[in-house]
């Protein structure tokens, strides 16, 4: 036999090897999905989405809580809708279980009163204010009328957030109205800067209970949400819990040139410099991580539930990580899951036709995957940008959050779980990591165990009705808002218990 003969022999063997691991993994990967839990409600445990409940919602929308820039919001409105809320659950407030508090001035701080001291409180957040509305044409419904049409309330507010905030005093107004006096002392929090990064809100009511020593059991804030037709392979939906948050780094880029007549140019302008500058940061994007961090758990909580094809790729990691990777990076919601983004979000330069620009300036926003440092994200820039005409600064920067347990092991995360299976009995849950920030950001010291998760359904047409054109929720989704936060309410007013993993008992 000749040597190139020996060697074919070789690679085919080693390639059957490669292909029966391949099958066999494929066919005994583990799956990661329970059962929902049986969910003994009955009918008067449901809190149906009347009309009184759906106005209250509409209304909610009415108020412009539009925050702008840190410190610049709009305290009038926030102000009358702090009165709206006040007026419109009038048993909470009234309770003489609930104290409610006004921290800096607008966020709200709600506690419940507990009857067992020994259980840690629960904590759920959601946020007041909203983005503003662009100049983008196409609303079907002006953005702040909170109009009803066609099953849905249409504008600002009702995905990010208010239906979050409306849904949860529903549920405790619904508890509270029902004769419920909880074991488990629950916090509500709601900041009112939330869109600009919490400053005056969240960051308040996290330092006053951490001063008062609140340790919460467990956060849950808003975040990802249920997805219909996101995942690729997967056909059902899947309740997407967020167990941590990317970081982020803001750069400002800027190029400084003599000024001058706009009839004598140098070769290079300001503007051209950094067009060019910003032009190798889209074309060398930072690397594809994928698979390194915990957004391969997500994935791997699926597999069992995907077609063949990708099951078979998210079964066999082990060699086929480059091929995910690819296979994700094409869209903008998978690659984020992917790599630390790059969106250059301002670009500003010149003041009048005929004068030459002496500045340009570009302000990159970087979102930061879980396994990418901060350094790591400049020293890449530097290195594609290679100009040193362009100056680099950082403006603000917030490391990747702390992952929170997920999983059998964690009492909280599958109160969540179980939570979501009882309004959702079709859905999936994978732990998942939030591409943008939230307020949980200032309640780091409180409890390791932070979730992110919006009970609403998203399908790929939605992704760009948040912040964007056309926000708006069905009826449907917000009744299970409400029964998501009122079953969650019921689910954790016990002891949670860390149930072993099944294998373990087989020791
Ligand atoms: C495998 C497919 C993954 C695709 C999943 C898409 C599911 C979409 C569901 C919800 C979108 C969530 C977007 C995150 C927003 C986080 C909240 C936010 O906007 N925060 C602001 C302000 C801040 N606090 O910093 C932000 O800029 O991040
Ligand atoms: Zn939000
Ligand atoms: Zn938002």
């Amino acid at each position: 036999m000749s040597t190139a003969q020996s060697l074919l022999q070789w690679v085919g063997a080693a390639l059957l090897c490669v292909a029966v691991i391949v099958v066999v993994r494929t066919a005994t990967f583990p799956s990661y999905q329970t059962r929902p839990p049986p969910c003994n409600a009955t009918d008067q445990d449901f809190i149906p989405a009347t009309r009184a409940r759906l106005d209250r919602l509409s209304q909610a929308v009415t108020f412009r809580t539009v925050s702008y820039e840190p410190g610049r919001g709009t305290p009038e409105e926030l102000r009358k809708f702090l009165a709206f809320l006040r007026a419109s659950f009038p048993a909470l407030h009234a309770s003489p279980l609930v104290t409610r508090e006004v921290v800096g001035n607008f966020s709200l701080l709600y506690r419940v009163q507990g009857s067992d001291r020994s259980l840690k409180p629960a904590l759920l957040a959601a946020h007041l204010d909203v983005v503003p509305v662009t100049e983008e044409p196409g609303w079907e419904a002006e953005p702040f009328s909170g109009q009803q049409k066609d099953g849905f309330v249409y504008g600002r507010g009702t995905i990010d957030c208010k239906h979050n905030v409306l849904g949860q005093l529903e549920a405790l107004e619904f508890h509270l109205n029902r004769g419920h006096r909880p074991r488990r002392a629950l916090y509500l929090a709601y900041g009112h800067d939330e869109e600009v990064s919490g400053h005056y809100g969240a960051r308040k009511i996290g330092e006053l209970l951490e001063e008062r020593g609140v340790k919460p059991e467990f956060i849950l804030d808003e975040g990802l949400t249920v997805t219909k037709g996101v995942v690729p392979g997967v056909g059902k939906k899947v309740a997407m819990v967020a167990i941590t948050e990317k970081g982020y780094v803001t750069v400002k880029l800027s190029v400084r040139v003599k000024g001058g007549h706009g009839s004598m140019p140098e070769k290079e302008s300001a503007i051209g410099i950094l067009s060019q500058a910003v032009t190798n940061l889209e074309r060398n994007l930072q690397p594809n991580l994928w698979g390194s961090g915990p957004e391969r758990d997500f994935a791997e909580h699926l597999a069992t539930e995907m077609s063949l094809l990708p099951r078979l790729l998210t079964a066999n990691l082990w060699l086929f990580t480059p091929v995910v990777r690819w296979v994700l990076a094409q869209k903008p919601s998978t690659n984020a899951l992917c790599r630390t983004t790059t969106a250059v979000t301002r670009f500003n330069a010149g003041i009048k036709d005929n004068v030459i620009a002496p500045e340009a300036v570009a302000i990159v926003n970087h979102r930061v995957h879980p396994k990418q440092t901060i350094q790591e994200v400049l020293e890449h820039n530097l290195k594609v940008i290679d100009d040193p005409r362009v100056k680099m600064e950082v403006v603000e920067s917030l490391v990747p959050a702390p992952v929170s347990p997920s999983g059998p092991e964690s009492a909280a995360y599958m109160a969540i779980q179980e939570s979501i299976q009882q309004i959702y009995p079709d859905s999936l849950v994978a732990p998942s990591v939030l591409m943008g920030n939230t307020d949980t950001r200032h309640y780091w010291n409180l409890t390791s165990a932070i979730y992110r998760f919006s009970p609403n359904v998203m399908t790929p047409e939605d992704l760009t009705r948040f912040h964007g054109v056309n926000e708006r929720i069905s009826v449907q989704d917000y009744e299970r808002v409400m029964n998501f936060y009122f079953h969650l309410m019921r689910n954790v007013d016990k002891p949670l218990v860390v149930r072993r993993h099944e294998h373990d008992g087989d020791l």
